[in-house]
């Protein structure tokens, strides 16, 4: 239903102007409408003041008889700032162009929206990164079906996940730029609430009405591709479509195929654990630099597609050998060779995304810019293939490499070297390429050749020294003569213009020969236009093979990048062992290692010692050595080498990580209540080949509550799931633990006090640590003398109160008359002594298996 009101003050009737901005703004009513109006898009009401807002422009006031109302615009040209910022703020945005030319200073001008872009749907380049862009949709029934869609490269895929945290997990892997939440998801406060605080991009409940997502599917694909069977997966890939097809309303001949894919093929990361491994950003807010992260440290792709490739490796790692021993192999092939790492890698820079320029081909939309770039792309890939050919295990990739060559010969013949960016401007296609333009051509270059004699000739016949032949856009061209010569000016020529000391004159020839010319370029634009798309449907044919070049360069890329990672850190090949050793020598943390002097560190483990409980002061490098353990198991089985001296390793099926305080306090959940959910995700999931990395769990409660939680995680963790488990811990007691579980060990990280304060080493060792530190770091960290003195006071009180407990039971002890009591009083006494006993040893530590 139109709701034809505009906020606005006055009167009178709304004028002509803004009525049509609110029939055009009612049809997008989710849409923020940017309205020509000249040269500038314009808001007005509401909309502009959100519009001024979002973006931090002038709010202005259109007025007009008897009405007034809140405007905000940017100019024209410079839209496309605009765009992508609102995209990123989560806006759509529906663009109205005024379609036609203002002829009278007052008639409204014909207005229609041109173009619909969303987060998730964006298909310009200049408002895309180069990471993918999804869209994705959300439905319910036997599980959460679903599925992401990148219109740029046309990338279909899905998925059926069970249970809520495996949904956040997967979503948190993709990143989607927008959402469709099913209704029943969309309606339900509770779940909105969850989702938005959890992935705030733009959220609606599109692309689900009715039977749109059926036919969408239906008219994209026939029959409908496979793995489409599950109710939910079928309908969350309707939406998805549907969705897409709406903003792009010339279809998606991009989207050829759709993939069902199992998340549980792969090793399960959760949302936990990519955040606080810092494989994409850094989780410290304030710093939002990619270097501190390991995309930045490993990100020495070159290309677009290769860049979103090792995202996509690194979101899925493998849990199977050989294809890890593939990629390892040629990753090893390029660390060996650097000449060919570097030829490769010279060759690759100068590529184009050759993945997203198939996508434009396919969708109609490649400029001839665009076809340019890709000639000059195709064209590397004989050469990087003769480079490749018998480069051991590259030689694959060598083989899987398409080289259309005939499309690249016709591109390089049919374009000219840099053509323009509009393809209704002419000037790119080249001479030679087609007969009947090089006609067109030869006749405008024949008249304009005529029109060059003509200065000499008529110069010579007139005998008018300074005649002149010029152009300009309102005449066309004439003759021009100075006054002193205004007597040689022949009879037959026509005026066309005087000016203060000359005048222009044209001639029937003249004119005639204009006409040609006009008529001949003209006509040679209309025909490059035709040629133009006509080699781009030739071009579109061999889509396929350049999507293939595309996705085999990306991962030859990957492979580069990995290689020239490895040597410039000075990362080993990891191997895999089948009888679950872990054995790291001298492993760094990948990122850390970057901006300290590292300090490497060993670690050991097996089927019979794979419960790891170390201790040592805050600040020597326990969080570190877990994380950098994890690392190098994610980086060994996404095919990368890792950083350290030799590294042997189970392949994990999944790492877990409960590190570092994450509290949500927007979500109403406490940093305690955070922890014990993450730990009880671990408790529950994690198998005797998961990697598990436990930092100071309990911390966050009471002290028993706390050792207590800890304790009883490790026992099962250590019994019954049997994980590798690597526990740093502040809680001393722990360290008993090895006492009484077979396959527990104590490691420390080694810290000294010396005369000018504590000195970390970084250094892990065997056994426990003797002592903890924590009064002496937080010196180090400044607190202030007092509290440091208070804080000893107070501990060496409760080290006494402590003890003082079972003193009180030998004070009652000592202050009994023995010659008093008769043998029941003593029996009583006794009952007395072990009831305070009992209650002192439920309060203290009540320590399980004690
Ligand atoms: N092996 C190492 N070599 C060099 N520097 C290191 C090493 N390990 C850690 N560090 C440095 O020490 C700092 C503290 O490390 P980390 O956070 O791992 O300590 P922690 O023992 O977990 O402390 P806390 O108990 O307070 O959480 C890091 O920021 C890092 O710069």
């Amino acid at each position: 239903m139109l709701n034809m009101t505009l906020k606005g003050q006055g009167p009178g009737p709304l004028p002509p102007l803004l009525e049509q901005y609110v029939e055009l703004r009612d049809a997008y009513p989710d849409y923020l409408l940017l309205f020509q109006v000249g040269d500038f898009y314009e808001t007005f009401g509401e909309d502009a003041e959100r519009f001024s807002r979002a973006l931090n422009l002038t709010l202005t006031h259109k007025t007009a008889k008897d009405f007034t109302t809140p405007m905000a615009g940017i100019p024209v040209r410079s839209v496309d700032v605009h765009l992508e910022k609102l995209l990123k703020l989560g806006f759509r945005v529906a663009v109205a162009d005024q379609v036609e030319l203002a002829e009278e200073a007052d008639k409204l001008v014909r207005r229609e929206v041109t173009q619909l872009l969303t987060p998730g749907t964006v298909m310009r380049e200049n408002l895309l990164k180069p990471e993918a862009n999804y869209l994705a949709a959300i439905s319910t029934g036997d599980g959460y079906g679903l599925a992401l869609l990148d219109i740029s490269t046309g990338e279909f895929r899905g998925s059926v996940l069970y249970g809520k945290s495996t949904l956040y997990d997967e979503l948190f892997r993709f990143r989607p730029a927008e959402v469709l939440l099913a209704p029943e998801l969309y309606h339900n406060q509770a779940f909105l609430q969850e989702f938005q605080r959890r992935f705030p991009v733009m959220l609606s409940e599109e692309g689900f009405q009715g039977e749109v997502g059926k036919a969408a599917l239906q008219s994209q694909f026939d029959p409908l591709p496979a793995g489409l069977e599950h109710p939910a997966l079928l309908r969350s890939a309707g939406a998805v479509l549907a969705y897409a097809l709406r903003v792009q309303e010339n279809g998606l001949p991009q989207v050829r195929s759709f993939v069902r894919y199992d998340p549980s093929a792969f090793m399960q990361l959760s949302e936990a654990t990519l955040r606080t491994l810092e494989i994409y950003e850094p989780s410290f807010v304030g710093d939002r630099s990619e270097e501190r992260t390991l995309l930045g440290v490993l990100g020495l792709t070159r290309t677009a597609p290769g860049r979103r490739l090792l995202r996509a490796w690194l979101r899925h790692p493998l849990v199977e050998e050989a294809p890890l021993q593939a990629r390892l192999d040629a990753v090893e092939t390029l660390v060996r060779d650097g000449v060919m790492r570097s030829e490769v890698r010279k060759i690759l820079y100068r590529m184009h995304d050759l993945e997203r320029l198939a996508a434009r081909l396919l969708a109609g939309r490649a400029s001839p810019r665009d076809i340019s770039a890709l000639g000059r792309s195709l064209s590397l890939l004989p050469e990087l293939s003769e480079r490749l050919v018998g480069a051991g295990p590259l030689s694959s990739v060598a083989e899987r490499l398409p080289c259309p060559v005939a499309i690249t010969e016709r591109i390089a013949a049919a374009l000219v070297e840099d053509p323009p960016l509009k393809l209704t401007d002419g000037g790119l296609i080249r001479e030679g390429f087609d007969p009947e333009l090089d006609e067109l051509r030869r006749r405008a270059e024949e008249g304009r050749a005529w029109i060059a004699r003509l200065e000499t000739e008529e110069r010579d016949r007139t005998g008018i020294s300074n005649l002149k032949v010029g152009y300009n856009a309102v005449f066309g061209y004439y003759l021009e003569v100075t006054r002193p010569h205004y007597a040689l000016v022949p009879k037959d020529w026509r005026a066309l213009q005087t000016l203060k000391d000359r005048m222009r004159f044209s001639t029937p020839e003249l004119k005639e020969q204009e006409r040609k010319i006009l008529q001949a370029e003209t006509e040679a634009i209309k025909r490059e236009y035709a040629v133009f798309l006509q080699l781009r449907e030739q071009i579109t044919q061999a889509a396929d093979e350049i999507r293939q070049a595309a996705q085999v360069l990306a991962e030859l890329d990957v492979y580069t990048a990995l290689a020239e990672a490895a040597v410039e850190y000075g990362y080993s090949r990891p191997r895999f062992s089948h009888n679950g050793t872990l054995d790291i020598v001298a492993g760094r943390h990948p990122v850390v290692e970057r901006s300290t002097p590292f300090i490497p560190n060993d670690l050991s483990m097996s089927p019979s010692a794979r419960l790891l409980i170390l201790t040592g002061p805050n600040m020597a490098g326990k969080s570190t050595y877990l994380r950098q353990t994890a690392l190098i198991a994610l980086l060994a089985q996404i095919g990368s080498f890792v950083p350290a001296e030799s590294a042997t390793l189970p392949l994990f099926d999944r790492i877990y990580t409960r590190i570092g305080a994450s509290d949500d306090i927007a979500g109403g959940r406490s940093t305690f209540m955070v922890e014990m959910e993450e730990l009880a995700t671990i408790l529950h999931n994690a198998t005797a080949q998961s990697l598990v990395l436990l930092d100071e769990i309990g911390r966050g409660t009471s002290t028993y509550d706390g050792l207590a939680l800890a304790w009883a995680a490790c026992e099962h963790l250590h019994d019954r799931v049997q994980a590798y488990t690597l526990f740093a811990t502040h809680y001393f007691e722990l360290t008993a633990l090895p006492e009484r579980m077979a396959a527990a060990r104590n490691a420390h990280v080694a810290a000294k006090e010396e005369a000018g304060g504590l000195v970390f080493y970084h250094q892990v060792l065997p056994g426990p640590a003797s002592k903890s530190y924590g009064l002496e770091v937080a010196r180090l960290a400044g607190l202030p003398v007092e509290v440091l003195l208070r804080a000893k006071t107070v501990m060496s009180g409760l080290e006494a109160s402590q003890k003082g407990l079972s003193r009180e039971v030998l004070e009652e002890l000592l202050e009994l008359d023995l010659a008093r009591t008769s043998p029941l009083d003593a029996l009583l006494f006794l009952r007395k002594l072990q009831a305070m006993l009992k209650g002192l040893s439920q309060e203290v530590v009540e320590a399980p298996g004690a």
